[in-house]
């Protein structure tokens, strides 16, 4: 079923998740986190969009405002008015601010997207923790960090899970719910709740490295890298080969670039420092390179394939 439409059928059926998420705060207001809070927004919750700098936020709700036109023009086809309404219902739900601890104040939910730094995130969360009312649900969007590291530094453990996103979020269909050796059920349940309320499709994983989908999609596109690599076939050829031979809607080297070539590198780094022992997270020259020479793939202009620059 389109991706829309799903949308359009969640705006109404989040009634019993109302009594238990009404306000979530989102903190990072960057890719994830902006399409994190137009989903949370176009299901009917109150959000609040954090980042430590004003001008991504402003950005960010000029993106959430674009992107919510091109779901009003799918869901409102016939009913442009109506359309309109949405996108202004929408928009006006979701407040922005540069302060976490505020923001955490009457948060039933915080979804955190901010850098994949455990380091940072542990910062963010040990103030959270603090700030947040008993009951807050404390969540990471974290596409490769373990659930149970995050979480070492709060004392609700039982109140902290993963919530895993896919780019472009107002898009794929998917959540992630994952749980960490202490997420209680009450936490699991309503973060599944939350994850339909917003449109979303959940399924659950254990807190394993990548989860399901990165921790095949990681060394899928680390082997198209290295077939790529080694000059057995171009990287068009791979690329057209996974479309039309395996009906992905990108090969895995445009994919790589889409994602970033950085945060290809980064994730293969800290897993292959983690798990030395096993071969698929190998580091890989070619992405070593163009990472030293700042080609990271559609956000720098140049990765396996050029760009223009936005
Ligand atoms: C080493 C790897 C490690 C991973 C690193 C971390 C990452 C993670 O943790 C997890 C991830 O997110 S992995 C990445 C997951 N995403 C994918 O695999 C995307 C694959 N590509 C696609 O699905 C389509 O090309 C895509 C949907 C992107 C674009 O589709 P098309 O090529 O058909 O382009 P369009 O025709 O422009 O768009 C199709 C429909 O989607 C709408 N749309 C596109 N972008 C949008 C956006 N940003 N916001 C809202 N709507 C959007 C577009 O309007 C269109 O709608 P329809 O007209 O109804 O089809
Ligand atoms: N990019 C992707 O395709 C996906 C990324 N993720 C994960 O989502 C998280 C965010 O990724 P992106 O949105 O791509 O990053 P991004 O770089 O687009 O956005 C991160 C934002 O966080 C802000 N930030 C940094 N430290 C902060 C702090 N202490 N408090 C408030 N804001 C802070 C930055 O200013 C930036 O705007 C990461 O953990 C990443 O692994 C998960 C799924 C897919």
């Amino acid at each position: 079923m389109n991706q829309f439409r799903v949308l359009a059928r969640n705006f109404s059926s989040s009634s019993a998740l109302q009594n238990t998420v009404k306000n979530v705060t989102v903190i990072g207001g960057g890719l994830m986190g902006s399409g994190i809070a137009q989903v949370a927004a176009q299901a009917g919750q109150n959000v609040t969009l954090v980042d430590v700098s004003s001008d991504v936020l402003v950005k960010a709700q000029k993106s959430i405002g674009g992107n919510l036109s091109r779901v009003a023009k799918k869901v409102y086809k016939d009913k442009p008015q109506e359309g309109e309404k949405f996108v202004s219902e929408s928009l006006a739900r979701i407040k922005t601010a540069t302060d976490p601890v505020q923001a955490a104040a009457s948060a039933d939910l915080v979804v955190e997207a901010i850098v994949e730094n455990i380091g940072v995130k542990h910062q963010l969360f040990q103030k959270l923790d603090e700030a947040a009312p008993a009951h807050t649900i404390l969540a990471s969007n974290t596409s490769s960090l373990s659930i149970n590291d995050i979480a070492s530094v709060v004392k609700r453990k039982d109140k902290f899970g993963g919530l895993h996103f896919f780019n472009p979020v107002p898009v794929m269909r998917l959540l992630e719910v994952v749980r960490g050796a202490e997420t209680s059920d009450a936490t699991y349940k309503t973060m599944m709740e939350w994850g339909k309320a917003v449109g979303k499709t959940c399924i659950t994983c254990k807190d394993t490295p990548g989860f399901v989908v990165n921790r095949l999609l990681v060394p899928y596109i680390a082997e198209a890298v290295r077939l790529f690599e080694r000059g057995d076939a171009s990287a068009r050829d791979i690329d057209i080969a996974m479309k039309l031979g395996a009906g992905y809607p990108m090969g895995p080297l445009e994919l790589a670039d889409y994602v970033g070539l950085d945060t290809t590198k980064f994730i293969l780094d800290g897993w292959h420092k983690k798990y030395p022992q096993e071969t698929l997270f190998k580091p890989i020259p070619l992405v070593d390179k163009l990472v030293s020479e700042g080609k990271f793939g559609v956000k720098s202009g140049e990765g396996f394939y050029k760009y223009e620059k936005k």
